[in-house]
């Protein structure tokens, strides 16, 4: 038997950092939401007692270093699984880009490991075991959008944000999101993002407030060290985006628009200065 899992990309619309906290982690207030840029997952079982990855893309390692290989491992583990699985990951978004891309493959090979081996777990169980394998695979488990809080793992329902096109740029350069937290003082922020009226905005259904209250306070950092994002930014800007923010811990740099006929537009005019450019729609 063959299963299918996506495993969609996730964007913050708001990120916050409240602290620091004894353990080594940030104190955060996320506002996610998916985009239908996707990767794969087909699991197959294996006749041996294995975990075997392929992938067609270059960019990421097939070993114990996946994150689909760890949650395939640690749900063996947990639950004394003794039959093999061969995962093939159709890769589409692009690694360490501020995506989730890793966290949303784990997620979806727990979900997908749940139905091959008929294991009955509840979403409460998967939603531990995607804590133990990072801060945001638990929201990748439940997906939609969500508040995120905690280390990204306490997580709050919220409607689906106003319908629009999302524009996706991703400069050539590798950001580590241990990097970026490591570098983050709390004292350089100057203003932070309103929780309060995002969520507002999302449940009043406007799109221009939702565009008016993206804010990040990771982009301190990584606009800082690599202002080729920061030119990014700009660029998206004057093309006409209506709403322009960094993802995560970067560098990808989204565009929220409206009107589609805006769309041709501002993918040529990103083409020129990056060659990782991608057209979405929010998932709803
Ligand atoms: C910044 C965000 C925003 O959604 O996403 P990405 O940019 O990675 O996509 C997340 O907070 C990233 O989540 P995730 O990538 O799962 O992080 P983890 O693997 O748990 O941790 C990676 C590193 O980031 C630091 N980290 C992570 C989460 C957090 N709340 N505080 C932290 O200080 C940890 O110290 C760790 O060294
Ligand atoms: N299935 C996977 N897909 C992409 N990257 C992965 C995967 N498993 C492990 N990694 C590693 O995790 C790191 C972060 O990847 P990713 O989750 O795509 O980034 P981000 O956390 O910035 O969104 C990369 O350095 C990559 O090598």
């Amino acid at each position: 038997m063959k299963i299918y899992e996506k495993a969609p990309a996730k964007i913050n619309l708001l990120l916050d950092v409240l602290g620091k906290r004894e353990d080594g982690y940030h104190e955060i207030e996320m506002v996610m939401t998916m985009v239908d840029l996707a990767d794969r997952l087909e699991m197959e079982e294996l006749p041996r007692d294995a975990i075997v990855l392929s992938s067609q893309a270059g960019y990421i390692p097939l070993d114990e270093k996946n994150l689909a290989f760890q949650a395939a491992r640690l749900i063996k583990d947990r639950y004394g699984v003794k039959k093999g699985v061969y995962i093939h990951l159709d890769k589409h978004i692009p690694a360490a880009a501020g995506l989730a891309g890793g966290s949303s493959d784990a997620a979806a090979a727990l979900r997908g490991l749940n139905r091959l081996w008929q294991l009955n777990l509840s979403d409460a169980e998967l939603l531990e075991l995607a804590a133990e394998l990072g801060s945001d695979v638990p929201y990748c488990v439940r997906g939609g959008t969500a508040i995120a809080r905690g280390r990204g793992e306490k997580l709050e329902q919220l409607p689906s944000p106003p319908q629009c096109w999302v524009i996706l740029a991703k400069p050539q350069l590798n950001v580590s999101t241990a990097d970026v937290y490591g570098q983050f003082r709390l004292e350089k922020v100057k203003q932070h993002p309103s929780l309060e009226r995002m969520v507002k905005a999302i449940e009043a259904g406007s799109f221009r407030d939702m565009c008016a209250e993206l804010g990040n306070v990771l982009e301190t950092v990584t606009l800082e060290r690599h202002p080729e994002v920061r030119r990014l930014k700009e660029i998206m800007q004057r093309l006409g985006a209506d709403g322009v923010l960094m993802s995560g811990s970067g560098p990808t740099v989204f565009g929220l628009v409206a009107k589609e006929a805006k769309v041709p537009r501002i993918y040529n005019g990103l083409r020129g200065f990056c060659k990782d450019v991608f057209v979405a729609r929010m998932l709803t």
